[in-house]
């Protein structure tokens, strides 16, 4: 069995793969997550998690590497993680009071085989009042999310519902990733 790499400083994408047992080391690269405005969210974040695999694959050629990446669009425009206190807080009132769709691609890469996917998931949010979202800016959490939110925290206050896969919404479509490894001969331990 080939060893398996998380190619991600995400800690919710390690907790995930902990969640289900697998046996995993983590190894990052810079990667520049520039994105091409005219492309379509799907190809954008499939692109963006090949990026992360192909960077540490490069090094790692004996393994099985796993790239992660993790968007909100709203209305067609793609949202990605803000950049300062003023961007978390205009991305929260966009999405205050509306749906918004969160998109995960993967790839998982090995020197015979890869695979690469994504999964979309739609979620909808209460209305926020604006000392809500002041309330939210002082925890902090929203600056290293994507959409400047994270469902798994206090970010879970102001999720109406979800239509689709939570763990997507979190960094990683934990079944259908454990079903994609299962084509590189990689198994949760258990
Ligand atoms: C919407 C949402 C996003 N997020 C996170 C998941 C991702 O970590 C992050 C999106 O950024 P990404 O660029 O996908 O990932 P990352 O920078 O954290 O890690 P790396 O590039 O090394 O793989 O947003 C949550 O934790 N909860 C949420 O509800």
């Amino acid at each position: 069995m080939k060893p398996l790499i998380l190619a991600s400083s995400s800690p919710r994408r390690k907790e995930l793969l902990q969640q289900v047992h697998f046996d995993f080391s983590i190894q990052t690269s810079e990667v520049d997550e520039q994105l091409d405005p005219d492309w379509l969210p799907e190809d954008a974040v499939k692109h963006l998690s090949k990026k992360k695999a192909e960077a540490v694959f490069s090094t790692n050629r004996e393994a099985v590497v796993l790239g992660a990446d993790t968007i909100v669009v709203v209305d067609g425009v793609i949202v990605g993680k803000p950049s300062n206190h003023a961007a978390a807080k205009e991305m929260l009132q966009t999405l205050s009071g509306r749906n918004h769709q969160v998109l995960s691609g993967v790839t998982i890469l090995s020197s015979e085989n890869m695979i690469s996917f994504y999964n979309e998931t739609n979620v909808s949010m209460y209305e926020l009042s604006p000392k809500e979202i002041d309330r939210y800016l002082a925890t902090g959490e929203p600056f290293d999310k994507a959409g400047s939110y994270g469902i798994q925290g206090i970010g879970a206050t102001l999720v109406h519902s979800i239509q689709g896969d939570y763990y997507s919404v979190m960094g990683l479509p934990l079944a259908q990733t454990t079903r994609a490894l299962s084509a590189f001969s990689i198994y949760p331990t258990y």
